[in-house]
């Protein structure tokens, strides 16, 4: 297993943010976890990355305890939360070791996949949203990790961009195939990018259910089985209307 989490809870002063959560992922599966804002999914998501080492229960990365950060784990936040005064390409290659001559090459090749070829002298301030985005998924990727943690990394984009961010992270996944932990509240992105979706609710949260899309790549977005599953997670999380 890449990833398994058994009876995993975190409580901050006293208060149970989110218990027994039971979840594994196999290599190169994509896991989505979907949620009422508050859940406990960001919580989660930060124990796995080790950024968080106070829960309770077990996390392992390939079988090894997370006891600290990972760094065979990549992180992409909601914001890119880029160095404003470095480069694009210096931003890229940030955390890397070794010759500079060596990590700006890996630093071009990666920003080639993402798009951002041309990109590499701009500054920060001079980048779209969604460029400064494909730049903090760059930064990501450089270090080849073999787990992508995603933290809501596309709701702050405008539809289209989302879209075309959606099908870059699914290249990657194709070439690469790294698993990958989603965290969204938005079910149709879960549901065009995981193969299986985890569902928490509740204060403190809990999975209330756990569905496999198993729908083959790429998946025509608002298909009738789609759909189907969407009303299958509103149901699940009582929000739906007939
Ligand atoms: N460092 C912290 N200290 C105290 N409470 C915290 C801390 N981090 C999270 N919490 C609490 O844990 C609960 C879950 O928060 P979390 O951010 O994980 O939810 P979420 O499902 O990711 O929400 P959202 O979708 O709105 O981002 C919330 O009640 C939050 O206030």
């Amino acid at each position: 297993m890449a990833l398994e989490l058994k009876n995993v809870g975190r409580t901050f002063d006293g208060q149970t943010a989110v218990r027994n959560v039971n979840l594994s992922a196999g290599e190169g599966e994509i896991i989505g976890l979907l949620g009422t804002s508050g859940c406990g999914k960001s919580t989660l998501l930060r124990a796995i990355s080790g950024l968080d080492g106070n829960y309770d229960g077990e996390i392992r990365l390939n079988g090894k305890l997370v006891d600290g950060v990972q760094e065979s784990a990549g992180f992409i936040f909601q914001e890119p939360r880029l160095f404003p005064w470095l480069t694009v390409l210096e931003n890229v290659t940030f955390g890397l070791t070794g010759k500079a001559g060596e990590k700006e090459k890996k630093g071009r090749e990666i920003l080639r996949k993402v798009g951002l070829g041309d990109s590499e002298n701009l500054y920060p301030k001079e980048l779209s949203g969604g460029m400064a985005q494909r730049v903090a998924i760059a930064r990501a990727l450089v270090t080849s990790p073999e787990v992508l943690l995603l933290d809501e990394p596309f709701s702050a984009l405008d539809a289209f961009t989302k879209m075309q961010l959606q099908d870059l992270l699914l290249d990657i996944w194709k070439e690469a195939g790294t698993t990958m932990v989603l965290v969204t509240h938005d079910i149709d992105e879960a549901l065009y990018l995981c193969d299986r979706i985890v569902i928490l609710r509740g204060r403190p949260g809990e999975v209330v259910h756990e569905i496999s899309v198993g729908e083959p790549r790429p998946r025509p977005r608002g298909s009738t089985r789609l759909a189907e599953l969407k009303t299958d997670i509103l149901e699940s999380l009582d929000l739906s209307r007939s």
